[in-house]
């Protein structure tokens, strides 16, 4: 055997796992790649793939001295952010995946993407990627395997999720014990032999699927973000909220941070926004008032569960940020810069400066001239944008400076507050403070945004976001909005987390935002945790409890009386005209929407005046 073979054969791997072996043979079986991969996690994979990628022109070496061992890829045009009419949830009955999912009988599906995964690996690797979402220690590890023919696949998981080796000898230890989620995933794009690749492989037929009963996930022809990087929205938020269902947890699309008061007091918070609205730049917040510091826990995804002495305890499955580059900058995000600035990073979409730098709208020292996204001649007069608005960065979590110790702790942080929030111009005040759980599920499950660039189609259209997880719920909304009342009813009601509201995104008559945002938002955490502590006054009105001027921290504020008011403001008027988008939405779900959720809506119409 030469040299060359037997190194082939080291990366060829395989397991001990009978089981993972044997779907590993199938799934070969069916796409047929020309080699087969299992990765490992060394940095001398990482150095090999991030080599080929530059080889491939998928990727650009970026300026070593800027953003060491940081990598620069633009996508196929067509393939820029999550597919939400391409993503089914393929339960075994059509009842179970609810009014707010696409649905295909799960064998009719298979035997459709059987068709499209046959032969697709031609002329390509796959790799095998063992991984595990949250702790490898944890109670109960969360493996999956992914299955992909992309190498910046390959390479964004090791960012994204813990993945290689160790984790396969803890599933090999656990034998036929250990459950993991298989994800297969292919960008469908076989290359006949002496074929000349493209940079961004991927196929027009897209299709991102969940088989929730098996816990399984299918996903072809995509290479992009949620639809590729499988760890994440795939499993960590629809399979594992089916998971969560069965078992009393929670999967969310939320931040966790902590938050300490001038006085060393800790707090730790949970906010869900909707894709692009702002959880990133929460998570990571510098606050503008003096003597209160941010800690991040998470910038995307919490599992909650509650412990033992009755509180809810949330922790972040992954391991990196997939952040939003646009907008991100000293000013908004000096912590997310930071650790971008560290290195060992992919940034997709973004403009490329002619130093070999990234750059994006909304960053500083904008340059004269770079390569736009699109691969064109950008200066500051072109046109069009040099970024893709759902251009992101992908950066290693422990990079971050303000990464809480408690990130290692599997057992999780216990949460004192909840946030829900959306994009709305109109209508929906900075913060409100629910009554309590119910009402807090209420806010959630009515939950509206302007839709933005992280899934294709409109941008900028209202649209109902339950607990920011419409694209995410891996069952029947109507079900998930019970399952959220039942934790409540079985919780002891003083631990449980309080429940607001924000609005980072109220316009005013100029269509300029009302709220300075970003670290200002420190403010309305404070607002939160001293309505926790009974400190903080609060108007009551018909939507729930709403700071009183003064009560919340506006020393040092550059924004009018009236704009705060403004900002605060609930107007009557508004919330009449929502109560029937409201009930357009509660009608989607038939006798599966929760009682309580319509005694909810019907105090609300009451206290309003609506008939
Ligand atoms: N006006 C305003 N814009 C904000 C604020 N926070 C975030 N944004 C902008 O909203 C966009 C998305 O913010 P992110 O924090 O990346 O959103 P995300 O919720 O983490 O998004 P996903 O990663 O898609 O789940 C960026 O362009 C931000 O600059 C805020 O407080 N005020
Ligand atoms: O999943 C993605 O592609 C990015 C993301 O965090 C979101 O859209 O919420
Ligand atoms: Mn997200």
């Amino acid at each position: 055997m030469t040299t060359e073979a037997t190194h082939t054969d080291q990366r060829a791997g395989g397991t001990t796992h009978a089981g993972l072996q044997a779907w590993v043979d199938e799934v070969a079986a069916m796409t047929t790649p020309d080699h087969i991969e299992w990765v490992t996690g060394s940095d001398a994979e990482w150095t090999r793939l991030t080599e080929k990628l530059v080889e491939a022109g998928t990727f650009v070496r970026l300026n070593e001295e800027k953003k060491p061992n940081s990598f620069y890829a633009a996508s196929d045009p067509t393939d820029v952010a999550r597919v939400e009419d391409r993503t089914y949830i393929c339960s075994v009955d059509e009842k179970d995946s609810g009014p707010t999912n696409n649905w295909m009988d799960p064998n009719e599906m298979k035997d459709l993407m059987r068709g499209l995964y046959a032969g697709c690996m031609k002329g390509r690797t796959m790799y095998v990627i063992p991984f595990v979402m949250g702790h490898v220690e944890a109670e109960n590890p969360m493996f999956g395997v992914e299955i992909t023919d992309s190498e910046y696949v390959v390479v964004s998981m090791r960012v994204m999720a813990r993945t290689g080796v160790n984790v396969l000898r803890r599933i090999e230890e656990l034998g036929e014990n250990a459950k993991y989620v298989p994800a297969l995933h292919s960008v469908g794009a076989p290359l006949e032999p002496g074929q000349q690749d493209v940079k961004w492989p991927c196929n027009p037929e897209k299709y991102i699927v969940q088989f929730p009963e098996e816990r399984m996930i299918w996903s072809y022809g995509s290479g992009y973000g949620g639809n590729a990087l499988l760890g994440k929205k795939c499993y960590s938020l629809r399979i594992a909220s089916v998971m969560a269902r069965d078992e009393g947890w929670l999967a969310e699309h939320m931040l966790i941070l902590k938050l300490i008061s001038p006085e060393q007091q800790v707090y730790y918070i949970a906010a869900a926004f909707p894709s692009a609205c702002g959880k990133t730049n929460l998570a990571m917040l510098a606050p503008t008032i003096p003597g209160w510091k941010v800690e991040t826990l998470g910038d995307d995804i919490a599992w909650m569960r509650f412990g033992e002495d009755g509180r809810l305890y949330a922790v972040n499955p992954e391991f990196g940020f997939f952040g939003v580059a646009p907008g991100t900058n000293e000013h908004t995000n000096p912590n997310a810069m930071k650790t971008i600035n560290k290195g060992n990073s992919v940034f997709t979409n973004v403009a490329l400066t002619d130093d070999t730098d990234i750059w994006w709208e909304g960053l500083e020292n904008t340059p004269a001239h770079a390569t736009s996204w699109k691969g064109q001649d950008w200066t500051p007069d072109s046109e069009e944008l040099s970024s893709h608005a759902n251009s992101r960065y992908c950066t290693p979590i422990e990079q971050c400076d303000i990464l809480a110790d408690e990130y290692y702790d599997p057992k999780g942080v216990p949460i004192s507050a909840i946030f829900f929030g959306g994009r709305r111009k109109t209508t929906v005040p900075l913060v409100t403070e629910s009554r309590d759980w119910i009402h807090g599920t209420f806010m959630g499950a009515t939950l509206s945004s302007e839709t933005t660039a992280a899934a294709t189609g409109a941008v900028g259209v209202v649209r109902r976001d339950p607990m920011a997880m419409l694209p995410f719920i891996g069952y029947n909304a109507g079900d998930y909005f019970q399952h959220w009342i039942n934790l409540g009813k079985d919780a002891d009601a003083s631990k449980l987390p309080k429940i607001f509201y924000v609005n980072w995104f109220r316009r005013d008559e100029e269509g300029a935002f009302l709220w300075p945002g970003f670290g200002e938002n420190s403010r309305v955490l404070k607002w939160a945790i001293e309505r926790l502590e009974g400190k903080a006054a609060a108007v009551e009105t018909p939507i729930g409890h709403v700071p009183t001027p003064e009560s919340l921290d506006t020393s040092g504020l550059d924004m009018s009386d009236a704009d705060i008011a403004a900002a605060l403001k609930v107007d009557p008027e508004e919330w009449k005209a929502e109560i029937p988008q409201i009930e357009e939405w509660f009608a989607k779900f038939g006798d599966t929407l929760p009682t309580q959720l319509q005694v909810e809506l019907d105090g609300l119409k009451a206290r309003l005046g609506v008939e």
